[in-house]
């Protein structure tokens, strides 16, 4: 359908065990837009972006992927997770990780095409690492390897990808490339889902933000919605840091 949302949360509710992680989150994403799910450390920024990759199950409520479920959609998803989550001790090359996000694609058994070797280079391109496809992955910098992962969701061609704290770590040249490499994938009509701590990095990739803490404390235009008293709500009244011209929310 044209008009359907890449994303519907409709009263979403995720527990592990007896006690709900999150409750009632409401919200939508279109296809080309992005949302920053912001909150402090426990906050179930993962939990539901977990939830919403159809790794969870719901305890309350329903997550349309594209007018699916989430385990019917998953084919269309891409998830990018932080850097550090892959051993950079493994021996493989910068264009094998790449060419695995063709495999949910080309199945696990089929050796990959030329078209699948295309679509590699071409992501790798897209996030300005194309002359490392031979390096070894663990020889790369940490903003570098964020870089690489965020190629591997690209070659996936997916129509949502979703990323955890992608700009954790990551030096500015590499926080430029991935902002340009998110912003030609809404362009080509992806939705795009990002969990981050970092407040400008936020209002420079997404329209809109969730702001988080097992509940949710708002969903809308990250220019209205981000208003210090939602902030101070969501934080538990923590204090909110500057560190140069960033908003950084440190003392979750
Ligand atoms: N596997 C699990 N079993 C039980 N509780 C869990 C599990 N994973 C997460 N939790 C709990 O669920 C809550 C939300 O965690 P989650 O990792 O989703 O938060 P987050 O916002 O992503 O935090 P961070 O910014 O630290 O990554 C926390 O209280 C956490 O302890």
């Amino acid at each position: 359908m044209e008009n359907e949302p890449a994303l519907d949360l409709d009263e979403v509710g995720v527990a592990y065990g007896p006690a709900l992680a999150l409750e009632n989150i409401n919200g939508m994403v279109a296809p080309g837009e992005a949302v920053a799910l912001i909150g402090p450390n426990g906050a179930g920024k993962s939990t539901l972006i977990k939830a919403i990759l159809g790794l969870l199950p719901l305890a309350e409520g329903r997550i349309t992927v594209l007018g699916h479920t989430p385990a019917a959609a998953r084919r269309e998803v891409a998830y990018v997770p932080q850097a550090d989550t892959l051993d950079p001790e493994f021996p493989i090359s910068v264009g094998q990780v790449v060419l695995m996000g063709r495999y949910r694609r080309i199945g696990w058994l089929r050796r990959p095409r030329a078209a699948d070797r295309a679509a590699a280079a071409r992501a790798l391109e897209q996030v300005g690492l194309g002359d490392r496809a031979k390096h070894r992955f663990g020889t790369l910098s940490g903003g570098q390897r964020q870089r690489v992962l965020l190629a591997r969701a690209i070659a996936a061609e997916p129509r949502l990808l979703l990323l955890d704290e992608p700009f954790n770590g990551v030096d500015a040249v590499s926080e430029q490339a991935l902002l340009a490499a998110i912003a030609a994938l809404k362009k080509e009509g992806a939705a795009v889902v990002v969990a981050t701590h970092d407040l400008a990095l936020a209002h420079l990739a997404c329209e809109e933000v969730c702001l988080l803490n097992r509940r949710q404390y708002g969903f809308g235009p990250a220019g209205t919605t981000l208003t210090p008293e939602r902030l101070r709500a969501t934080y538990g009244g923590h204090a909110l840091e500057l560190r140069g011209d960033r908003v950084i929310v440190a003392h979750s």
